[in-house]
């Protein structure tokens, strides 16, 4: 798939593949016959399903999960909302190729390949107080970067990101997807103190009264509150429903690109599982506006892809139990 207009994207996010219900239904009637009373995996049980209807086996495994970092620089920035200066994102990125940040750790911790995306860093977004973040051409790079870096034979995905500045990015898509007062949305991101909270909702709202387009708009809001590696996580999450992986959503970030989807179309996010539960202020009611409950709740606050990383583990043990364990007839266990 190509992306030449906004229009493209529409189509992509109208028509969705959707889980397989006979595969879903098999691996419900082998959950109920496995050596454990019933329910007693717990989420387990509802993420092993889920998974099994996505991939359309009753008895899969998780072998080749893949995480995707995406970079991106954010000309807002420039308004001084991040405790960390601009920089940091592209040494980040040196960091993660040599394989020095968290994420590297967690990937090779759960066994996951790792791709790293920095998207033209040398031309940071649009500060978007000023207007549109990125015009139609640069949204659609950045959504096509995103659709184009999975793995067509990964069965589990895992999208994080990389820069600076991007939880007021993250804050100012909320406010326009779901309203509310910008001091809602907003969060310390990087470790900013009282007045850099303040300022960054002055921002949020700035933000979003020189973009009104974005209010309620899963795609203007992402083209113009977003950055290129929020987009490029849209395009990735979208690609993987139209190839039917998986995915696991990571913190605020992340929440907030998939809600762009979710905007457009509330079935978008049915193959996403939130990972975990970020301590950026916001991502609890971010995570409920999608409908998702989140696996982890660890404390938290870093991107790059790491609280979702670190759930793969969760989903992996999920399946290697509903596809490993005996049933009552074979292991001769009284099914009571
Ligand atoms: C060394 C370092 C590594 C990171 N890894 C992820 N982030 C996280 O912090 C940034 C968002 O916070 P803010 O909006 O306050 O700039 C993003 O790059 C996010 O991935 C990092 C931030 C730093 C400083
Ligand atoms: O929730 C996140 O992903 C997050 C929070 C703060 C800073 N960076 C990322």
């Amino acid at each position: 798939m190509q992306f030449a207009s906004l229009d493209d994207i529409c189509a992509a996010l109208r028509d969705l593949t959707d889980v397989d219900q006979k595969a879903m239904a098999a691996a419900r009637a082998r959950d109920a016959v496995l050596t454990k009373p019933p329910g007693a995996l717990g989420r387990l049980e509802e993420i092993a399903i889920w998974y099994c209807g996505w991939r359309g086996d009753a008895r899969p495994e998780v072998t080749a999960p893949q995480i995707i970092v995406f970079a991106g620089n954010h000309g807002v920035t420039a308004r001084g909302v991040s405790a960390f200066p601009a920089d940091v994102t592209e040494q980040m990125v040196l960091n993660f190729q040599a394989g020095g940040a968290a994420v590297n750790q967690l990937a090779r911790t759960v066994g996951a390949r790792m791709d790293v995306h920095a998207l033209a860093l040398d031309v940071p977004t649009a500060d978007f107080t000023e207007g549109p973040a990125m015009n139609d051409a640069e949204f659609l790079q950045a959504v096509q970067t995103g659709w184009d870096a999975v793995d067509t034979q990964a069965d589990l995905l895992v999208t994080g990101e990389m820069g600076i500045g991007n939880t007021t990015s993250a804050a100012a898509i909320a406010h326009a997807l779901y309203g509310g007062q910008s001091t809602d949305w907003v969060g310390r991101g990087t470790g900013v103190d009282e007045s850099g909270l303040a300022l960054k909702a002055a921002v949020v709202a700035e933000g979003l009264a020189a973009n009104p387009q974005a209010e309620g708009d899963g795609l203007e809001a992402l083209r113009c509150l977003g950055g290129r590696e929020l987009a490029a996580m849209a395009g990735a999450i979208l690609r993987a429903r139209h190839l039917r992986i998986p995915v696991i959503l990571d913190g605020f970030i992340c929440t907030a690109a998939a809600a762009c989807l979710h905007a457009a179309n509330p079935r978008a996010l049915g193959h996403a599982m939130a990972g975990h539960k970020s301590a950026e202020g916001a991502h609890q009611a971010l995570l409920e506006r999608i409908g998702k409950a989140p696996l982890l709740d660890l404390g938290m606050r870093l991107g790059e892809g790491s609280g979702a990383a670190l759930a793969i583990s969760v989903v992996k043990a999920a399946l290697a139990c509903h596809s490993g364990m005996a049933t009552f007839a074979e292991a001769g266990v009284s099914d009571g």
